[in-house]
């Protein structure tokens, strides 16, 4: 306590934050209190802090050197680092105009998806000043002011724009260092005056692009497992996208915590714009393969639902993202499905061309509702939750 007050007010960065120091440190004075009390009372903390509506930036911003216990995360066991495995780049170019060249890619997609389930794309269409200008937007929204990221603080997910801190805050075993805003795009896009100014313009763009980025990716999978083009497209695996855009502010004891707990994600696919600070990795043959930042590209990998449909054949793999006590890291990661609107209730289970009497069906069908529901209640558990819709 006193160490937080004593280095923080000394701090000159304080002198233009945009609310006034003392209110802030009043809105975390519970969290900051409570680990002091004889008794740790973790609900209680938890609900202070997401009471503040401030998330993990607010934490930083008051100048806290010790992390509250709710974010400390058990030891993990498998983190041996820098397996020296390369997750393959692919080149898009020339996909659609070139017979040659797209079976070529076909098969690196393929092998990819089966393989690591994970792969980035380069030459994919959308220019590097809209990726650039899409991050930018979600930093600025992140790091406006308090008031304005406020209004959009909720854990309503009916909302079509959604801020706050870890999904999971009260389901979750430890929460991340980190806060979200998250967009539901499509199929049914939030009215303009929905979307925060900060991030409004470059969103649409970005989604015109991701949208077109989306058919193209569903179609080289279509192809990959041997069917027609169009057929993951027509099962409408791509009719609906959100964009989680994450804020992993810098953290003072990054080595006790994560900025994303080891999961795999709940859709069909994602496609995930990082930037240039590095700390994605992915869980390959027990060891954590580094997701390199790579200038221009996107990082593709397949979620739960297409390895559900695809009976286990593109795999949905797990991957986290440490944190780092550096600089402030922003991703913007696009999920396609339709969330979890029920007016989408087509079920989900294995495709029937793909299914023979050596591959039976391996899963039960599921709504991308149901299958968020049972998700969510468990939050960013480390178990796979595909085992649950396992035959
Ligand atoms: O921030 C990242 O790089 C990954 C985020 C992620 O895994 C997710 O949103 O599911
Ligand atoms: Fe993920």
């Amino acid at each position: 306590m006193l160490t937080l007050y004593e280095s923080t007010t000394t701090k000159k960065e304080y002198h233009t934050f945009p609310i006034r120091f003392v209110e802030l440190i009043q809105s975390y004075l519970p969290i900051l209190v409570l680990p002091m009390a004889a008794s740790y009372d973790r609900a209680s903390e938890i609900k202070a802090f997401d009471e503040t509506k401030l998330g993990v930036k607010g934490l930083v911003d008051a100048g806290i050197t010790k992390i509250p216990q709710f974010f400390i995360q058990p030891p993990e066991q498998s983190s041996l680092k820098s397996l020296p495995v390369e997750i393959p780049v692919i080149d898009l170019t020339g996909v659609d105009s070139d017979v040659a060249l797209r079976s070529e890619v076909v098969k690196q997609v393929k092998n990819a998806s089966e393989t690591f389930g994970f792969f980035q794309v380069v030459n994919h269409g959308i220019p590097l000043e809209v990726l650039d200008e899409m991050l930018a937007g979600v930093r600025r929204f992140h790091e406006a002011e308090i008031e304005i990221k406020k209004k959009y603080y909720t854990r309503d997910v009916s909302k079509k724009v959604v801020y706050n801190s870890n999904f999971d805050l009260y389901e979750g075993p430890a929460a991340n260092w980190r806060d979200t805003m998250s967009v539901n795009m499509a199929p049914e896009p939030p009215k303009l005056d929905e979307l925060p100014v900060a991030s409004r313009d470059i969103t649409l763009k970005y989604a015109t692009y991701i949208k077109e980025l989306g058919i193209t990716l569903f179609e080289l999978l279509s192809e990959g497992l041997g069917l027609k083009s169009d057929h993951l497209t027509e099962i409408e695996c791509n009719k609906g996208f959100y964009f989680l855009s994450h804020y992993y502010p810098p953290c003072p004891e990054p080595h006790l915590t994560v900025g994303t707990t080891k999961h795999s994600d709940p859709d069909f696919l994602t496609v995930l714009l990082q930037d240039d600070i590095g700390g994605l990795q992915v869980f390959y043959e027990n060891y954590w393969v580094e997701m390199p930042p790579l200038p221009g590209a996107l990082v593709v990998n397949i979620g739960d639902l297409l390895q559900i449909i695809s009976n286990d054949k593109l795999k949905s793999v797990e991957h986290r993202v440490l944190a780092n006590s550096s600089r402030p890291r922003v991703s913007v990661a696009c999920f396609f499905s339709t969330f979890r609107n029920p007016v989408y209730n087509r079920l989900y289970g294995p495709i029937k061309e793909l299914r023979t009497d050596e591959n039976p069906p391996l899963y039960k069908e599921t709504t991308v509702r149901d299958f968020l529901d049972y998700y969510d209640s468990k939050g960013l558990a480390g178990a796979s939750v595909l085992d649950h819709f396992r035959l």
